[in-house]
């Protein structure tokens, strides 16, 4: 089921949470709503969900104008940070309590709470109470809960948000198992960049209420819109000009700034006629990798990132005089919005 989002905005008092945003989102995709606290993915979530209504613009799921119906008709599953389990009944029981409600048959709910149970990976521990299970199952649980009535478009707002960095990227990879068992729309709220990367065929970028840009994973990290999102994927040197990295004949012009990937400073310790001189200013040791921070010949100061058997050859010490040239770099005009902070 596709979900179209034309021109959707809400505000809040004078607060614009939403402004103007139009996505697409394909059926049978999983796509994340990326963004900093605040840039108004939950509330685009809860649009979709029929749980606020725009002040404009239309929602259709499927082709079908959705925009004022109620939530129980717009056959949505819903998963919260903190999703409340019936904490009186077993997890079959609250797997099962969506169906009883629909009046299924008795067969019909015994089989597809065992069939659930599988797909989250709790099989055997149907008859366990919530308080009984980590933060972890739990949340296994109120995704199998939320699919037992096959929902036709799954909305996931930081569900793992609560739990400690391990189990989060043990359920990433169970979500991403389980959407390609179910492949059911979903859309999932997250302000943590590698989350959305890891799991999302398509990610939204949010900042201040819009959407800066959608694409693939790769297509966003390797080829961002915005300054904006080119500092929210990943660290970023930013420079104020562009004569202190590339060779003075390089055509960028000083009306820009450089954005520039730490990986991608490539540092030599000869000189070579596109790469200019710097000064090794710091080396941090990071396990496999090596940061090494260079002060340009203009006083500017650049970050770069490399592996540990590429320091070791390169043999480089605090202090000594080395050459840069970027193996890749985008430049954006000086006065747009440069970082998400
Ligand atoms: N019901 C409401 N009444 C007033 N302001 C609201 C309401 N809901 C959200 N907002 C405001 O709208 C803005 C966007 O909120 P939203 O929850 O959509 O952001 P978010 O990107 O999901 O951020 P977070 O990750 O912190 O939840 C916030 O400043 C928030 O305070």
């Amino acid at each position: 089921m596709s979900i179209l989002i034309e021109d959707v905005s809400k505000r809040f008092g004078s607060f614009q949470a939403v402004d103007s945003v139009n996505l697409h989102i394909h059926s049978g995709k999983l796509v994340a709503l990326l963004g900093p606290s605040g840039s108004g993915k939950s509330t685009l979530l809860r649009l979709i969900a029929g749980l606020e209504t725009p002040d404009t613009g239309r929602i259709r799921i499927s082709g079908k104008d959705m925009t004022y119906e109620n939530v129980q008709s717009r056959g949505i599953g819903f998963v919260f940070q903190h999703y409340a389990l019936f904490k009186h009944m077993t997890v079959r029981e609250n797997v099962a309590f969506g169906l009883q409600i629909r009046k299924a048959s008795r067969f019909y709910v015994r089989e597809r709470v065992e069939e659930l149970l599988d797909l989250v990976q709790l099989r055997g521990l149907g008859d366990r109470y919530p308080s009984q299970l980590s933060g972890g199952q739990r949340q296994r649980v109120a995704l199998a809960r939320t699919l037992a009535v096959n929902p036709q478009v799954l909305l996931l707002d930081e569900p793992f948000g609560a739990l400690d960095a391990k189990v989060r990227k043990e359920l990433r990879a169970s979500l991403r198992h389980l959407h390609e068992k179910v492949n059911v729309t979903t859309v999932f709220v997250t302000h943590d960049q590698e989350e959305a990367m890891e799991l999302a065929d398509e990610i939204a970028v949010f900042n201040k209420g819009q959407v800066e840009q959608v694409g693939t994973p790769e297509d966003i990290y390797d080829h961002p819109a915005t300054p904006f999102v080119m500092s929210f994927f990943g660290p970023v040197n930013v420079l104020s000009s562009a004569a202190g990295i590339f060779d003075l004949n390089h055509s960028e012009s000083n009306n820009s700034h450089v954005f520039l990937r730490p990986h991608d400073v490539l540092i030599q310790t000869k000189a070579e006629e596109t790469a200019v001189p710097a000064k090794v200013k710091r080396i941090v040791h990071l396990g496999w990798e090596v940061v090494v921070e260079l002060s340009l010949r203009d006083g500017q100061l650049v970050t770069a990132q490399l592996t540990r058997d590429r320091f070791t050859q390169l043999q480089l010490l605090q202090e000594q005089s080395v050459y840069v040239k970027p193996k890749s770099a985008k430049t954006f005009p000086v006065g747009v919005q440069l970082t998400y902070t």
